[in-house]
C-alpha cells in the first residue's frame, strides 16, 4: 500500500486520499511527538499533515485543517507576504538549510478570530518522505508573548524612571531619525535643552526626596505641553531636560519654550518656593536646523547647550535663541 501510493502520481490521487495515508504514517505520528506547532504543506501551501501543537495555534481541528491552505490564515492585503511563502517554499526545496525564518501575522479561526504575529521556519521533506510530491515541513512559533515582553522591556529601556519621560538613549535615537527624515524633506528640526537654576540650593533646603518629586511634577508639565505626537520630551541629565520639535521652524519652538517657561513659573510659584523667598527657575536654550546651518546632530546640540549656558551666565531664569 506504501509503496503503491507514494508512487502514484499527485494528480491522480486525491487529497482526502493522501491526507488519510500521510495521517498514518510514521512522519504524521512522529510530528505529533514534538513539541512544537507543525504543518506538511505542498509547494502551493496546502496542508497535508496538522499535528495538534498546530491545530490548537490555527484554532481548527485536525481534519478541518484538511481542506486548507496555510496562506489563507496569513493576513496580507497587499498579496507579497504569500508571494514570499511560496518563495521560500521554491528556496527550501533548492536549498533546505539556508531558508531564514519569517514572521507573518495569522488569524486564528477560533471564536476570537485574534491575529497572532508567528514565526515560520520551512525545511524541505527529503524525497523518501515526501513521494513525488515536494513537502515542506513548518515550524509555526507564536511570537504574541514574546513581542509583548519585548514591548514592556523596550518601554522600560527608553524611559526614565524618576520623571516617566524618555531617556537619553531615547532622545538620542529619537533625535537621530528625526535630523534623517528632517533633512531628506527639507524641513526644520529644533531642540530646546531645559535646566533647572541653583537646584543644589534646592536640594540642600528640601532634601533629595523634595527634589526628586519636583523633577517628577517638572516631568509632568513637560509631558503635558508637548504640542504634537512627534514632539519628544526627555529627561537628559540629572537636573536637565530636553525637547525635540521635528518640522517645527525656530520660532514655533521659541513660542513653546516661553509657554513652557510660563507654566513652570506658575508651578514653582505654588510648590517650589525657597527660603530666601525666590522661587525655583529655569534656563533654556533653543536652536534649530533651518536652511542646513548646521552640519550635524552634534553642531545642532552644541548650538543648544552655547545657548543655555549663555542663558545661564546671563543671570538664569530666561531663554536664549539664535
Ligand atoms: N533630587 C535629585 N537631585 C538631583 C538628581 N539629579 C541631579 N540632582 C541634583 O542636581 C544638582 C545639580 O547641581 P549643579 O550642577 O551644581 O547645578 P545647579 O545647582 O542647578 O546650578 P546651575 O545649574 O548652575 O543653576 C545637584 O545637587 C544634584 O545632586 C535627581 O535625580 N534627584
Amino acid at each position: 500500500m506504501r509503496t503503491s501510493m507514494l508512487s502514484k502520481n499527485k494528480s491522480t490521487t486525491s487529497h482526502l486520499e493522501l491526507f488519510n495515508f500521510y495521517k498514518d504514517s510514521s512522519l504524521a505520528r512522529m510530528i505529533n511527538f514534538i513539541n512544537e506547532a507543525i504543518v506538511v504543506v505542498d509547494s502551493n501551501g496546502t496542508m497535508e499533515m496538522v499535528n495538534t501543537n498546530a491545530s490548537s495555534l490555527l484554532g481548527l481541528s485536525r481534519d478541518e485543517l484538511l481542506s486548507e491552505n496555510l496562506l489563507n490564515f496569513i493576513n496580507d492585503e497587499t498579496g507579497q507576504i504569500q508571494s514570499h511563502v511560496i518563495q521560500c517554499l521554491d528556496n527550501a526545496a533548492q536549498n533546505a538549510l539556508e531558508t531564514p525564518p519569517f514572521e507573518v501575522s495569522l488569524t486564528q479561526r477560533s471564536q476570537s478570530h485574534r491575529d497572532i504575529s508567528v514565526e515560520i521556519s520551512v525545511s524541505s521533506l527529503p524525497e523518501e518522505l515526501s513521494s513525488s510530491n515536494s513537502l515542506f515541513f513548518c515550524i509555526l512559533r507564536d511570537l504574541t508573548l514574546h513581542k509583548a515582553e519585548y514591548a514592556a522591556l523596550k518601554r522600560k529601556a527608553e524611559t526614565d524612571f524618576l520623571t516617566g519621560l524618555a531617556n537619553r538613549h531615547k532622545f538620542s535615537d529619537y533625535l537621530s531619525s528625526q535630523w534623517t527624515k528632517c533633512s531628506s524633506e527639507g524641513s526644520p528640526l529644533s531642540v530646546i535643552l531645559i535646566d533647572i537654576d541653583h537646584f543644589k540650593a534646592f536640594n540642600d533646603e528640601y532634601g533629595h526626596i523634595a527634589g526628586d518629586r519636583c523633577l517628577k511634577r517638572i516631568g509632568e508639565l513637560l509631558s503635558l505641553s508637548m504640542p504634537n505626537r512627534d514632539t519628544l520630551a526627555a529627561r537628559y541629565g540629572g537636573e536637565e531636560f530636553a525637547i525635540i520639535l521635528p518640522n517645527c521652524a525656530s520660532q514655533t519652538a521659541q513660542l513653546l519654550a516661553i509657554r513652557i517657561k510660563r507654566h513652570l513659573a506658575q508651578l514653582s510659584a505654588r510648590h517650589f518656593v525657597l527660603a530666601s523667598n525666590k522661587k525655583l527657575t529655569v534656563s533654556m536654550g533653543v536652536a534649530t536646523n533651518e536652511n542646513q546651518r548646521y552640519e550635524n546632530i552634534t553642531s545642532l546640540l552644541q548650538a543648544a547647550d552655547t545657548l543655555l549656558y549663555q542663558a545661564k551666565s546671563r543671570g538664569r531664569d530666561q531663554i536664549c535663541f539664535l
